[in-house]
């Protein structure tokens, strides 16, 4: 947690105004009992008017210093520990987008949800709290004791007794309450996951009539946060009566004995009232920080997991020494012995793959399911490091550009097309910020989703709810498709990108694709022969290796896996 604290230091002046405003409030605040003894003591029991008055008014300026001073203190401590726990969103934030995928596969979106979001509120809580109580309550204390003594030394034994005891009863509410609150968060977790695959997979869950058993599954999860919250919950609740019972045993003791004192006059009625305020200042500053010791377990494990975020090192770094490609050799994709392997998987999912896509040709990589080819493209824009060999773009290692720069020569059309809430039009500039109209509707034309877009009822500017809900399968690939072409890259990836179109729309996307990307070179992922048929050159992916490159006549002559493959399709078809 000290060092989630560290980056409070940006806010040093706002927390030193706190920590100055709670001083003051506090100074204030033990003063209040002396006066009231003094008016008693020497004004009421004297029949002083003047000095009652005199005194009065001490005791209302005082009074209006407390509630200026915190107000001005709950302020300035709002301020800062939302400010903080903004900046931790940031940051988090931040290098959640600089992960690879290997980093968000480690974590998992639901952990790293709770982690951005509620995590970072226990912090802010207990941030808030500590500003507040940091000063307050030692000084409370201390000047509760000191004052105490002062008013009258010989009652001080009944404070040494009841000081103890609530010590006791904190630490075993600690004890017991402490570990409950951390594992709160791991709950937690496992509440928000299970609600995500929910929300994301309503239609599956619906279709196949899982909703008593995904019901059973959210039960599970949330009754075990609620029975901790609970047994958390009830530990903290013998607290407040614990700290009451010990208040007013005290009191009944301060009265008892003081009133004896009083008998035998040596002490008066004012002092034994403000005994009992100063006791009470004392034993309730003890109750803040047993607050303070019940919300730090809980923040810490907070802290453990939002530094755990910010400290885990991206394996996907930017070089040093950044390389630039040779302009005339823009559109060139290289394999050279490359393997991967998932991290943690024993077995490596691509093995010793070289091969070269070149500028204004086409390349199919074909395979069962789980051969790898999903992840041998995702090798290229670098979403993965490779486990050995190199990928070199326009004859440039990728490890060694940024990836920025990398990324800017790639238009990418995933197997599952991805779509943001905002128009069609934002969707499209997703490709290229600075697209034209025209730019747009040129992309649209050859995705062949003029048609459906037009039909829409705001044309370009209709509005696609989140996750792209409102569009069909095919639309929602038709304008990824258009997305990527926007960016006119140098290097165009589609990754099973053609399986939601009909064979009618599929033949003439592919068509018109040709004559953009006459200068770029294409990679295509592809399920059945028949859409790579006319590729430049065919990589017959097989349990991760390749088992053949070249045309489709060549193929068909020489490779078994695909003559296999094709053979069966052809004969479907
Ligand atoms: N994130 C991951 N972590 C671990 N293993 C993975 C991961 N993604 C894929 N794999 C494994 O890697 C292998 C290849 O998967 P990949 O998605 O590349 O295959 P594919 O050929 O694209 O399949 P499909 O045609 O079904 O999409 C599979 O055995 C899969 O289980």
């Amino acid at each position: 947690m000290l060092k989630i604290f560290k980056k409070l230091k940006k806010f040093s002046v706002m927390i030193a105004g706190v920590l100055i405003f709670v001083l003051l409030q506090t100074l204030c605040d033990l003063n209040i009992p002396s006066l009231m003894a003094d008016i008693v003591n020497n004004g009421i029991l004297k029949n002083n008017v003047p000095y009652v008055i005199s005194a009065g008014i001490k005791m209302l300026i005082f009074t209006i210093g407390i509630v200026v001073f915190s107000v001005l203190s709950n302020l300035l401590s709002s301020v800062v520990s939302a400010k903080f726990s903004e900046k931790l969103r940031n940051e988090i934030f931040e290098k959640v987008e600089n992960f690879s995928l290997d980093e968000f596969n480690k974590f998992g979106t639901a952990s790293l949800i709770t982690r951005s979001t509620n995590d970072v509120t226990q912090i802010q809580m207990v941030v808030l709290v500590i500003l507040r109580m940091m000063v307050m309550a030692p000084i409370m204390t201390l000047g509760g004791i000191f004052m105490a003594i002062k008013t009258d030394a010989g009652l001080s034994w009944v404070l040494m007794i009841a000081l103890p005891a609530i010590v006791v009863l904190v630490l075993i509410v600690l004890k017991f309450g402490g570990k409950l609150f951390a594992s709160m968060q791991v709950k937690l977790d496992k509440v928000n996951l299970v609600m995500r695959e929910n929300l994301t997979g309503i239609r599956v869950i619906r279709a196949f009539d899982r909703i008593d058993y995904e019901k059973a599954r959210f039960k599970t999860a949330n009754d075990d946060l609620t029975e901790t919250a609970i047994k958390a919950n009830k530990i903290m609740a013998i607290l407040m009566p614990g700290i009451l019972i010990i208040l007013n045993f005290t009191t009944i003791a301060i009265v008892w004995f003081g009133a004896k004192r009083i008998n035998i006059g040596e002490m008066q009625i004012g002092s034994l009232m403000a005994y009992i305020q100063y006791a009470s200042l004392i034993l309730f500053s003890f109750v803040m920080m047993s607050m303070l010791f019940v919300m730090v377990p809980r923040a810490a494990a907070s802290a453990k997991r939002i530094n755990e975020v910010l400290e885990t090192e991206t394996t996907i770094k930017e070089p040093l020494d950044l390389k630039y490609s040779n302009d005339e050799l823009k559109g060139e994709v290289e394999f050279r012995n490359v393997s991967f392997s998932y991290s943690g998987a024993d077995e490596p999912v691509l093995k010793n793959i070289s091969f070269k896509a070149s500028k204004g040709e086409v390349t199919a990589i074909i395979g069962g399911t789980g051969s790898g080819k999903s992840t041998l493209i995702n090798l290229i824009p670098r979403f993965y490091n490779v486990t050995e060999g190199e990928i070199l773009v326009d004859n440039v290692n990728i490890k060694d550009m940024s990836q920025h720069y990398l990324r800017n020569k790639i238009g990418i059309v995933p197997q599952k097309a991805v779509l943001f809430s905002g128009t069609i039009r934002d969707n499209i500039k997703y490709g290229k910020e600075d697209a034209t109209d025209d730019e747009i509707s040129n992309a649209l034309d050859i995705a062949e989703a003029t048609e459906f877009v037009s039909e829409m009822e705001s044309g370009v500017d209709t509005f696609i709810a989140q996750g792209g809900k409102n569009v069909s399968g095919g639309q929602k690939q038709r304008l990824s498709i258009a997305r990527a072409l926007v960016r006119k890259p140098e290097i165009y990836i589609f990754d099973d990108s053609f399986s939601a179109l009909d064979s009618k729309t599929d033949a003439k996307v592919r068509k018109s694709l040709l004559s953009v990307t006459k200068n770029s070179a294409v990679i295509i992922v592809a399920q059945k022969i028949s859409s790579i048929i006319n590729a430049d050159r065919i990589i017959v992916l097989d349990e991760g290796v390749i088992s053949g490159i070249g045309t489709h006549n060549e193929l068909m002559k020489n490779n078994d896996v695909y003559r296999e493959m094709a053979s069966s399709q052809l004969r479907e078809e």
